[in-house]
Order: C-alpha cells, then structure tokens, then sequence
C-alpha cells in the first residue's frame, strides 16, 4: 500500500545491499516512517520481540528473512537450529510464527549447505509474496459482505480492533484487506477504530494507515464500541487473529472477546479475517491450548505520545505501588464468531466448516 504516494511493503530487501531487510519500525508511527535495516539474526529477533514489526503474518514473514540471513552468516545444522530456537522464542502466541520457521527448516534442512542461504532467501521471498497473494484474497472474499451491505448508497459503518492492515502483513492486511477494496470500488466505507490499549496499535498504527489510503475513520476508546452497537452505529465488526483453532476459536489482541460478546447482544455480525496459516491444527480448544503472552508491566503503567512541545514522551498513568498485569490476547470462542473470512471464501467457525474448506488440513481435524 501506500506512503504518501509511494508503494510499500512492510519488509523487502535493501536495494543495495540484497542481502539485509529493511522495515517500517512500527514503535516510531505515526510520529515517524523510519526504516531501518537489520543484518543480523540477534537484529531480527529484537524486531519481532519488541514490536518494531508485529501483527501475526508480518512476524512469520520476518522471521523467515530471519533464518535467510543466518544462514548466509553460517550455514551450519548448529547454526540452522540456533536460528530457529532464537526465532521461536520471540513471540507466543501468533502460530504463523511456528509455521513460517517449520517452513524454513524442513526446506533447509536436507539442503547442501552451501546453497542454504539462497535458498532461504529464495523461501523467505515465496511466503512473503504468498502472504500478499492470499491477504488480496481475503479482501475479495470479504469484500461480498461489505457490498451486501451497501445498498442504495449507504454508508456501511465497520469497528474493528488492533492493526490487522497493511503493516501486520506483508501487504494488504487482513481485517482492513476488504475495506481497502470496498474504498477503492467508490462503497462508502468508514470504519470505527478501536484504540487498543494499552499500546495503542488502533489508535496509533490502525488510523495512520486508513488515513494514508484516503479511508474515513473514527477513533474510538475501547469501552465505546458496546455503546455505539446499541446506538445502532455499527454495522459489522471485522478483526484479525494470531491463532485460531481447528474448531474455530480465535485468539486475538486482548479486548477482542469483549466486542464479540457486544456485538452478539446486539445481533451485529462479528468477523475474523485470517490466512490458513493462522489456523493452529493441532488444537481444538482455545482457552486452554494457546499460549497468551504476557507483556511488560510498563505497557500498562505508562503511556506515550506527542507533548504538546512537539517532542515524544512518555509518562506514567498508574500509581507505583499498584498491581499491573498485562496480558496481550484473549479467545473469542467460535459460537461468537459469524464467520472466517479466508482466502478460500467465508466460512463457519467450527470444525466441519473449516475442515470442509481446507481438506487437507481437515484430514489431520478428523483423526
Ligand atoms: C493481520 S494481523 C492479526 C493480529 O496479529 C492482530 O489483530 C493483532 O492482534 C496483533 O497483535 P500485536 O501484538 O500487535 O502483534
């Protein structure tokens, strides 16, 4: 999508040196569109694990570049599993992470060593362009449902939650993939945006690229969306999602649950927009098999922004001597939700549906 006029993807190869990734450090929006370059395994591993680039497909696709230059630093077995362990460990919850360093292991792992960098850098290319092919899909196949709604011109008014857009994926994002195509095609589109504290990724990340691409959007705090479901102001709900289980629970940024339980009280259709890669086949039950990561406490405590000098601050909002904990995900279970909008088409969250969409991987759901 675009920056200012310019098209981007949120991670490529320096032009340069075709050898290091570059990023957008999404810690720095929408203050500033820095892009800095990371050569190094340790780097990558730092990016993924302090948020410079987040969002559950984005940090699959990451880490994939991740092995790639670990391997053109050592192409060793030694070095190989010390790439994926390091990787791993970044983050919890999101499986697209597992999926994409399985991916990367079992293509390398039989490789001679000597071709095991390109190879992987050749590998860490595929997923990405997979990762904007199937977000593009996604967007025609939700796309329908924002249409259905459109009629006669009518505005159709959209909450969604965290950054599930462009800059989580590769390119297009998940939840905003069929917006963004529903503004392009002239629908009146405008999506309600759920701040997402505590780091704010509605609020700071969600808005800056609606706005970039010209899509009207409202900032709200996140206690406001039950309000305006009763007030009649929203007409479907779309998120995204780090995991979701064979039998369609979903796990997604913390307050996600929240909403779905909102927008069930009021009848308002309650989407997740997901790669198959997001899909956990290994699990069933969302509230007891997937891991929730628990951030740092100053997530919580503090906030940060622009003061009103011009400069970034950040400052603390809680007493010190209080309790904090901060968990960073919760499960919407698949009764809440009206349906997945996946590359494949849109389909009831259960285990029949998903294995009916994906029968190869609905073999593994059945045994
Ligand atoms: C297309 S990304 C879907 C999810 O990864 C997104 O909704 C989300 O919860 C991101 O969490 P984050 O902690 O910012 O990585």
């Amino acid at each position: 999508m675009k920056i200012d006029g310019t098209a981007f993807r949120s991670l490529w190869l320096d032009e340069t040196d075709r050898w290091s990734l570059r990023i957008i450090d999404q810690t720095k929006l929408p203050w500033a569109v820095e892009m800095p370059r990371l050569t190094t395994l340790d780097q990558v591993a730092h990016a993924i694990s302090a948020m410079l680039v987040r969002g559950a497909p984005l940090i699959g696709a990451t880490a994939a570049y991740g092995v790639a230059i670990a391997m053109r630093a050592d192409p060793s077995d030694a070095a190989l599993q010390q790439a994926i362990t390091t990787l791993s460990a970044t983050r919890p919850t999101a499986i697209n992470l597992r999926w994409a360093l399985n991916r990367m292991e079992s293509l390398l792992r039989d490789h001679p060593k000597v071709e095991r960098a390109e190879a992987a850098y050749a590998e860490a290319a595929a997923i990405c362009d997979e990762d904007v092919a199937t977000n593009h899909a996604i967007g025609r196949h939700g796309l329908g449902l924002i249409r259905s709604r459109a009629s006669a011109g009518r505005r159709v008014n959209i909450l969604t939650h965290c950054n599930a857009g462009w800059i989580a994926t590769v390119d297009w994002g998940t939840a905003l993939a069929p917006i963004y195509l529903a503004h392009d095609e002239g629908i009146d589109v405008h999506v309600f945006v759920d701040e997402t504290r505590p780091r704010n990724q509605g609020a700071s990340l969600t808005a800056w690229e609606l706005g970039k691409h010209g899509v009207k959007h409202t900032v709200i705090v996140d206690n406001a969306g039950g309000h305006l479901m009763q007030r009649g102001e929203i007409d479907m709900v779309i998120v995204g999602t780090d995991r979701v289980t064979n039998a369609g629970d979903v796990c997604n940024k913390i307050g996600t649950y929240l909403k779905a339980l909102a927008a069930r009280d009021n009848g308002i259709p309650f989407y997740v927009a997901l790669p198959s890669s997001t899909i956990d086949w290994t699990i069933s039950d969302g509230l007891t098999d997937i891991p929730i990561e628990e951030r740092a406490t100053t997530e919580v405590t503090t906030m940060t922004g622009r003061a009103l000098d011009g400069s970034i601050a950040t400052i603390r909002i809680v007493p010190k001597d209080s309790l904090v904990v901060n968990p960073a995900f919760d499960v919407t279970p698949a009764r809440l939700v009206s349906g997945l909008i996946t590359e494949r088409g849109v389909c009831a969250a259960s285990a029949a549906a998903l294995s009916q969409m994906f029968p190869e991987y609905g073999r593994q759901n059945a045994v």
